[in-house]
C-alpha cells in the first residue's frame, strides 16, 4: 500500500520509526517531512498529507505531531479526510472499521514506540465493514458541503 507521512518536530523521531517499519513490511512510503528535529508549524505537513490522499498520491496517510490534536484539527479540515486521533489499539481498529478513516494521527509525546507500531500496523490491515456505515460516512460529506 501506498502510505504518505508527515509530522512536525515533535512527531519526527516517530514518524522515521514507522517508516522503516512500514517499510520492512514492504509498504511504499511518501514522507513529506519534516525531515529534522527543528521546530516547525504542523499545519503545513498535515496539508500535505491530506492532499496527498485527496489527489490520489496515496492510499492512507499516518499524521504524528507533539499530541496528534493540532494535526487532526487540520487534516479534518479537508473535505473528504477522515483523520482519527488515536490512542489506543480498539480505536485504531474501530476507526477503520466504522469510519473507514483515511489518516492516522498518533501523538509523539504521547505514546510509545510499541504501541504505535501496533495501531499502524492495524489502522493499515483492517478493513472498512461498509453498510450502515458507509451511509453515515456519505452523511458526513453531504451535511459539510459548502
Ligand atoms: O498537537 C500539537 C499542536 O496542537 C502538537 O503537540 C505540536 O507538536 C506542539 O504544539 C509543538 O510544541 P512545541 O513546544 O513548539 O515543541
Amino acid at each position: 500500500m501506498k502510505i504518505a507521512l508527515g509530522s512536525d518536530h515533535a512527531g519526527f523521531e516517530l514518524k522515521e520509526k514507522i517508516k522503516t517499519f512500514l517499510e520492512e513490511l514492504g509498504h511504499e512510503i511518501l514522507d513529506l517531512g519534516c525531515y529534522s528535529k527543528d521546530s516547525v508549524d504542523y499545519p503545513e505537513f498535515g496539508a500535505k498529507v491530506a492532499r496527498a490522499i485527496l489527489n490520489g498520491e496515496a492510499e492512507r496517510g499516518i499524521l504524528i505531531c507533539g499530541t496528534g490534536i493540532g494535526m487532526s484539527m487540520v487534516a479534518n479540515r479537508f473535505h473528504g479526510i477522515r483523520a482519527a486521533l488515536c490512542h489506543e489499539l480498539f480505536t485504531a481498529k474501530m476507526a477503520r472499521l466504522h469510519n473507514d478513516a483515511n489518516i492516522l494521527v498518533l501523538g509523539g509525546r504521547v505514546i510509545g514506540d510499541a504501541l504505535a507500531f501496533e495501531m499502524v500496523k492495524v489502522f493499515i490491515d483492517t478493513p472498512f465493514e461498509g453498510g450502515r456505515h458507509e451511509r453515515r460516512i456519505k452523511l458526513i460529506d453531504e451535511l459539510t458541503k459548502e
